[in-house]
């Protein structure tokens, strides 16, 4: 029987969780097989992400993806139509260099991801194999830990905090679907905190409460005060997990936390941050400074990289390059790995390894506007990254993840490895 080959690739325009329009790709193999990748969108993006084509105006006003939809009728179909969907590699080498540009802005990031995803997907449906499967051949896999958001922040709800992500981490979870009912239950405590207090207004992009604090450290107390009420002791059975997003505030050293009307320098805000890490139960922190302060970063991690995970998501933009500059380089010990900032599944996946190979944590993680797709579910898993941020439990585009995993473990049975603690960095080097 021969091989199958890419017989077609269409583009269509759906619609995000934000409402806005999105790209979505789909590739049919000349055995009928037919494969969907969908893409994502950031808010608090770093600079030097792959760029999505947005260009025109929706029938209502909005920028529309149009042109990123013709790129691919255009372009990308004539060029892949005959290749062999399974050889990735090869594809996403095709997308890069067909657009010719150093951050896809051509042809647009939105444009390469649906594609590249969908020829992923096309691959592993034609060999009737679940994705993460396909991904990981005959090797064990690692199911992740999962960092879940309580309250949002930032870009995400209207800049209500200053941070970002207010997370939970469940250390002791001997399983996904434990970590996953530890962490439900700390949310939906959460929910009741912030309800008595007179401080519960909705929920924000990523699913997490949308917060009315005055503080950002009223942001933190009311954690606790959620890990309390559910029950669990703080640091043990929930623990804290943050991302910052500093480059939101920060530029050239300095950080301007509007909530709380100050400006803070790179000292002021090293100090900030630390004070946190000595007062609550921190096991990881993302983009704690801009992504231009490299300075304030390698002063962070060198000071708590031996017990907290520091996570490079703007600073890094999931490229392998800046990776292996950053571990040698001491800045950060961990990456965040979006398949969107990169433009293509394969630039993610050496970001990946570039990570594990420095002994950093990986984390695949989705972004703020999302869809339905459950890929990064499967590339967590077969990938072995160790861990996945999906966002929270009150919007199904983060449960159709959060819920893809399980079935993953469940579908796994007795095999199933959940990563756990051991996905950190510092747990990794001891
Ligand atoms: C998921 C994130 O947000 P966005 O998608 O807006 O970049 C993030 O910053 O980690
Ligand atoms: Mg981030």
């Amino acid at each position: 029987m021969t091989e199958p080959a890419i017989r077609s690739v269409h583009a269509r325009r759906i619609w995000d969780s934000r409402g806005r329009p999105t790209v979505e790709a789909e590739v049919t193999l000349s055995d009928g097989t037919v494969g969907r990748g969908l893409a994502p969108a950031g808010a608090s993006r770093g600079s030097r992400e792959a760029v999505d084509r947005r260009d025109g105006g929706t029938r209502f006003g909005g920028l529309d993806v149009q042109g990123a939809i013709a790129s691919v009728r255009d372009e990308i179909g004539p060029a892949l139509a005959g290749r062999d969907p399974f050889d990735q590699a090869g594809i996403d080498a095709a997308l890069i260099a067909l657009d010719g540009t150093p951050t896809k802005a051509r042809l647009g990031g939105n444009a390469t991801v649906a594609v590249s995803l969908a020829v992923l997907q096309a691959a592993a449906a034609s060999r009737g194999l679940p994705l993460w499967r396909h991904l990981a051949g005959e090797d064990a896999v690692t199911i992740p830990l999962p960092e879940i958001q309580i309250f949002g922040g930032g870009a995400h709800a209207g800049r209500r905090t200053d941070i970002q992500d207010f997370m939970v981490m469940a250390p002791r979870a001997r399983s996904f679907a434990e970590a996953l009912e530890v962490t439900a239950e700390v949310y939906r405590a959460a929910g009741a905190v912030m309800a008595g207090r007179g401080l519960l207004q909705g929920v924000a992009d990523e699913g997490g409460w949308w917060p009315a604090f005055t503080s950002n450290e009223e942001a933190l107390d009311a954690l606790v005060a959620a890990i309390e009420r559910a029950g669990f002791t703080p640091g043990e059975e929930a623990a804290i997990s943050l991302d910052i997003a500093a480059s939101e505030f920060g530029r050239g050293g300095r950080y301007r936390l509007g909530l709380e009307g100050r400006e803070l320098d790179r000292d002021g805000m090293a100090e900030y941050l630390m004070g946190w890490c000595a007062r609550y139960p921190i096991l990881s922190i993302e983009d704690p400074f801009a992504e231009d302060d490299a300075e304030g970063l390698a002063r962070f991690t060198a000071a708590v990289g031996d017990h907290i995970q520091v996570i490079g998501d703007d600073f890094l933009v999931t490229n392998a390059a800046l990776v292996a500059a950053a571990a040698q380089a001491g800045t950060v010990n961990a990456v965040l790995v979006k398949v969107n900032q990169a433009g293509t599944v394969s630039e993610a996946r050496a970001a990946c390894e570039a990570g594990r190979r420095a002994g950093f944590g990986t984390i695949v993680s989705a972004r703020s506007g999302e869809t339905e797709d459950v890929a990064i579910a499967h590339l967590a898993v077969g990938w072995s990254a160790g861990q996945l941020k999906v966002g929270s439990f009150a919007r199904s585009e983060r449960m159709a993840k959060w819920n893809e995993v399980l079935r993953i473990e469940e579908a796994l049975g007795a095999r199933a490895r959940f990563a756990g603690l051991t996905a950190l960095p510092f747990r990794r080097s001891r």
